[in-house]
């Protein structure tokens, strides 16, 4: 060991790694820059950062030091010493040793060690310190986060093999790119060999599930299988089925509908012979990581075969089918699920992957048939599929206001299923709806739980409503075509989350089922879910319906209530009695974002069934202020809505006090509102704002306000979702599709793609992820000379590599106001310049292509749920505005008086409501018309993580 120096005579204790670690050396590293870190999230965290390299191996990666302690400017001004000190471009300069002190903690960096860094570190006695490498990219990597009390060993790199040449060029100077593909990673004892398989019926965004997990897997310095065609591949076994795969085999399949890897519904899997086999292929392929994307039945032989493994493994054992060493090795079953089904059956998670895309293609389908129902005044009933599951027949209702629907939650007499339907439909019709729809769930069942089928509503139809009625049964249709937005979304971070998952788990841990909690992708325990799913199945059979109905997700007990609602309108007799019934104001402000006459017709229909009088406010503010513009909202007139893009009451951005706000109050007070719906952008948000400032000076507003975000820059402080954005999505990933086509089939070409949002990154960051787009600039992050140049090279690379074979269009996308300099024209020129004829760069532009046509199917039935919620919300604060009413001592200081003019947003897994003025006064950034946090900064490092982009150190 060579001597220690002190710097500035701080004192340390020094203690070193096992002599055995260091003489595995064989590269040495260098420390190249030293920043100070504050670790994201753990308040008044600090503690230094170093990135390694290695110049051989053209390899970087970050040492990050944590302790909870406040960062003081003694501890910054001793850290920007240490760095001064080093010449960050001379290893030798820094082969002794250095010594960080911070309040609580030194860490010396002793020596920096081929197979492992070693860093040496004595805590303070009561404040144990996590240590954990990250890779470029910012992930914790291999090396997880762990508390150390004396020193900690950053284990032995391992050199995977360049799996994605492209990104290993040598063109790109050694000092200035990491290698992705050179991931230290783990320790070759944790590194697995992970595979995936696809099972069930095909669903849409499988393709993305499986590429985000193989590009994972990789990454993580792990080998990556796909096991083919199901169970029925992992019975069969060997290399026809059970196949390595690299970074470039899943590439484009981010767009690819149904699952390239095959799936199929297996009976020798369900035979323990068939499983007995699998076990052993698994073995004989030495994978130790299995994730299943499939759906309630995949999932349930995945939970079985997990419970097994154990027997399974010892008779293998036993009968001399595995040796003693595999049978050690391969003890435990590492198992994930990705819930992959159109069905949405599956306990435990909001939403399945595929599940949105078929009711996309279930919409777009009874949007169709509504024109000709309407033409020739018919009837249709329309069977859609998800076994025993109504939740596809359900969303479908909604976002088509379709008249009735059947499904196996809710079994009814024939009778009583048949008055009702009747009923529905005949006052309906007596209000002059030229069409019916009735939407019909495979799996719909009568209460004795015989099936009620598509002929059996047709019969009652014309029987007793005489009605010219015809069956559309959709098929396989509903399983067929590229995933919508969210699916890719939902399948690219499952899949992420699974290796991740498979990466940490141990033998104790119950294997998990990676799922959707509202925004937020958590892990569940996979046996817990398998459970609570088969006892729904066990609660219908034995007529237990309404224990059935409890089982299923929240959300869908909400969505029926709400669909029951809604639907019955003002045609059965109102919920509330007299003297509770309202009058409420909608209004729509900004620019104008898919849902937005969802939302409207939700709020008034639901209005008209509890008793209140819903009135539109047409034109936004200044209509009201101007032309008085307030119309009360008659149910037929909206007939028809939900499949409309755009505003039907009109938006603009006007904010109240842009207009006349004396006027506002006075109209407010005219029509005697009780409250008012927002539905809108950052304007919309401005202007709850203003009334509620305002409510000091007009009583009017001193009533329960809310804002249901609606805007495709999903900017509004307060939530992370807004209507609209998901619409936008959508149609901007249609076109990203189109324009990659174009780019890949002419070869070379990249596509810069301008892409709105204002200052907002979040539809540029998530459509990048959803289109695999090489890179996006966003305003978030500016767009630095630097990372410009290091991306065109990388491009040059990967164009380079391709050699026009293949496929090799790429894309671009570059927020509008990322930078004010580099605009889309000028970046295109800028990379034809420097890529040096390697590849042709083009722009495109979408501008308001975006805003999107018909509203997504998201859109609706959110927009459909947020209302109803607004309206309760109404209802419930109107004693506390009562309250206050004639109150301004209190107006401007109440706490429960300032929560009635709220934001209604989705954060993470819970649905709240935030006062406006907490939002305003401390949680946005007025400047940039945005939220002071942006919940997606780390989808972001995703997207760079699966194309493979560089991205430099800030
Ligand atoms: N109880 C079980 N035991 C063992 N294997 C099972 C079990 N249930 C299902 N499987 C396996 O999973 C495969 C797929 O199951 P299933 O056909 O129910 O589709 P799924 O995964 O529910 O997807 P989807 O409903 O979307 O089609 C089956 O063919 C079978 O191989
Ligand atoms: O494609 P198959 O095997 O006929 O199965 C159809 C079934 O698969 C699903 O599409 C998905 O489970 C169900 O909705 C439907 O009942
Ligand atoms: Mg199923």
């Amino acid at each position: 060991m060579p001597g220690i120096p002190s710097i500035n005579g701080e004192s340390y204790t020094a203690l070193y790694a096992s002599t055995a670690e260091l003489a595995q050396t064989t590269v040495d590293f260098y420390v190249t820059t030293l920043d100070f870190f504050v670790k994201e999230q753990t308040s008044g965290s600090e503690g230094g950062i170093f990135w390694l390299t290695n110049p051989e191996y053209n390899f970087w990666f970050k040492v990050a030091v944590t302790a909870d302690a406040p960062p003081t400017a003694d501890v910054r001004a001793r850290i920007a010493q240490i760095n001064s000190q080093l010449d960050l471009h001379d290893w030798r300069s820094i082969q002794s040793s250095f010594t960080l002190k911070t309040t609580n903690i030194h860490v010396l960096i002793e020596r920096l060690r081929g197979t492992g860094a070693v860093l040496q570190v004595t805590p303070d006695e009561d404040n144990p310190i996590e240590v954990y490498a990250v890779d470029p990219l910012g992930n914790v990597i291999g090396f997880s986060a762990a508390t150390v009390n004396s020193f900690a060993v950053i284990p032995p790199f391992t050199y995977v093999p360049p799996l994605h040449v492209s990104s290993l060029s040598t063109a790109t100077p050694a000092s200035r790119r990491p290698a992705t593909d050179l991931m230290p990673n783990m320790s070759s004892a944790s590194r697995r060999n992970v595979a995936v398989m696809t099972s069930g019926g095909d669903a849409p965004g499988m393709n993305a599930n499986v590429r985000a997990i193989i590009r994972t897997a990789i990454f993580s310095g792990c080998k990556a299988f796909a096991i083919y065609e199901g169970y029925e591949g992992l019975v069969a076994g060997g290399k026809k089925f059970i196949r390595e795969m690299g970074w470039e085999d899943v590439r484009g399949w981010l767009c690819h509908g149904g699952t390239n890897i095959g799936t199929a519904r297996s009976q020798r899997f369900r035979e323990r012979e068939g499983r007995l086999q699998a076990c052993k292929n698994l073995i004989d392929a030495g994978i130790d990581a299995l994730i299943v994307c499939g759906g309630d039945g995949s999932l349930t032989g995945a939970d079985l075969f997990r419970s097994e493994w154990p027997e399974l493994i010892k008779e293998l054992h036993h009968r001399g089918d595995i040796l003693e060493e595999k049978f050690a090795k391969h003890k435990h079953l590492n198992i994930c699920g990705t819930v992959g089904s159109i069905d949405n059956d599956m306990a435990s998670t909001d939403a399945t992957i595929g599940a949105f895309s078929s009711l996309a293609r279930i919409c777009q389908a009874i949007d169709y048939i509504d024109a000709t129902a309407n033409s020739h005044s018919r009837a249709f009933i329309v069977e859609v599929m998800g076994r025993h599951c109504g939740w596809l027949a359900l969303m479908a209702g909604i976002a088509t206001c379709a008249d009735y629907i059947l499904i196996p939650e809710k079994p009814a007499s024939s009778q009583e299923w048949q008055d009702q339907m009747c009923s529905i439909i005949k006052k309906r019709r007596d209000r002059g709806r030229r069409k019916t729809i009735v939407i019909v769930a495979e799996g719909a069942i009568a209460l004795d739980l015989s099936p009620i089928t598509s002929k059996d509503v047709l019969d009652v139809l014309v029987d007793r409503l005489g009605l010219d009625t015809r069956i559309t049964t959709l098929g396989h249709v509903q399983r067929g075509g590229t995933a919508v937005a969210f699916d890719r979304m939902l399948a690219t971070m499952q899949g992420v989350e699974a290796v991740k998952a498979v990466l940490e788990c141990t033998p104790e841990t119950p294997s998990p089922m990676i799922a959707i909690d509202e925004n937020k992708i958590v892990r569940r325990s996979l046996m817990e879910a398998v459970k609570i799913t088969k006892s729904v199945a066990t609660a219908i059979e034995n007529k237990d319906f309404k224990h059935a109905m409890e089982l299923r997700d929240t959300d869908f007990v909400e969505n029926l209530g709400n669909f029951m609602a809604i639907n019955s309108a003002n045609h059965n007799p109102a919920s509330l009695p007299e003297e509770k019934r309202l009058k409420i104001a909608i209004i729509n402000v900004g620019a104008p974002a898919g849902g937005m006459n969802s939302a409207v017709y939700s709020m008034a229909s639901y209005c008209m069934s509890r008793g209140h009088v819903p009135y539109a406010i047409h034109n936004g503010f200044s209509g009201l202020a101007r032309h008085e513009s307030v119309r009360s909202l008659d149910w037929l007139s909206m007939d028809g809505w939900n499949s409309m893009g755009g505003s039907e009451i009109g938006t603009n951005r006007t904010i109240p006090s842009e207009t006349d706000i004396g006027m506002i109050a006075y109209y407010f007070s005219k029509y005697q509102f009780d409250g008012l719906v927002l539905v809108g952008g950052f304007e919309a948000f401005e202007s709850l704002q203003q009334l509620e400032k305002a409510r000091i000076d007009y009583s009017s507003f001193r009533i329960p306000m809310v804002l249901i975000p609606a805007t495709i820059s999903n900017n509004v402080p307060g939530t992370e979702y807004s209507l609209g954005s998901d619409t936008c999505l959508n149609s901007l990933m249609d076109y990203c599709d189109v324009i990659k086509q174009s780019a890949s089939s002419t070869r070379d070409r990249v596509f810069v793609v301008e892409i709105q949002g204002g200052n907002s990154g979040y539809i540029a960051t998530y459509a990048s992820l959803i289109t695999g787009a090489y890179c996006s600039y966003v305003p978030e992050e500016g767009i630095s000379l630097a990372q410009l140049e290091c991306d065109i090279d990388m491009l040059k690379d990967q164009f380079g590599e391709a050699h026009d074979l293949t496929r090799s269009g790429k894309l671009v996308l570059k927020s509008a106001n990322a930078s004010k300099v580099l605009t889309t024209p000028i970046i295109a020129k800028i990379m034809n310049e420097e890529g040096g004829g390697g590849f042709e760069a083009k722009t495109a532009v979408p501008g308001h292509v975006q805003q999107g046509g018909i509203p997504s199917a998201m859109d609706r039935t959110r927009a459909a749920r947020l209302a109803v919620k607004a309206v309760q919300f109404i209802e419930e604060r109107q004693e506390v505005t009562n309250k206050y009413r004639n109150d301004v001592e209190f107006v401007n200081d109440e706490e429960e008086f300032k929560a009635t003019a709220s934001v209604l947003g989705i954060i993470r897994s819970h649905i709240r409501f935030s006062p406006i003025r907490k939002l305003y006064d401390y949680e946005t950034e007025l400047g940039r018309r945005m939220p002071k946090r942006v919940f997606w900064s780390d989808l972001r490092k995703v997207s760079d993580q699966l194309v493979g982009r560089v991205r430099l150190p800030e």
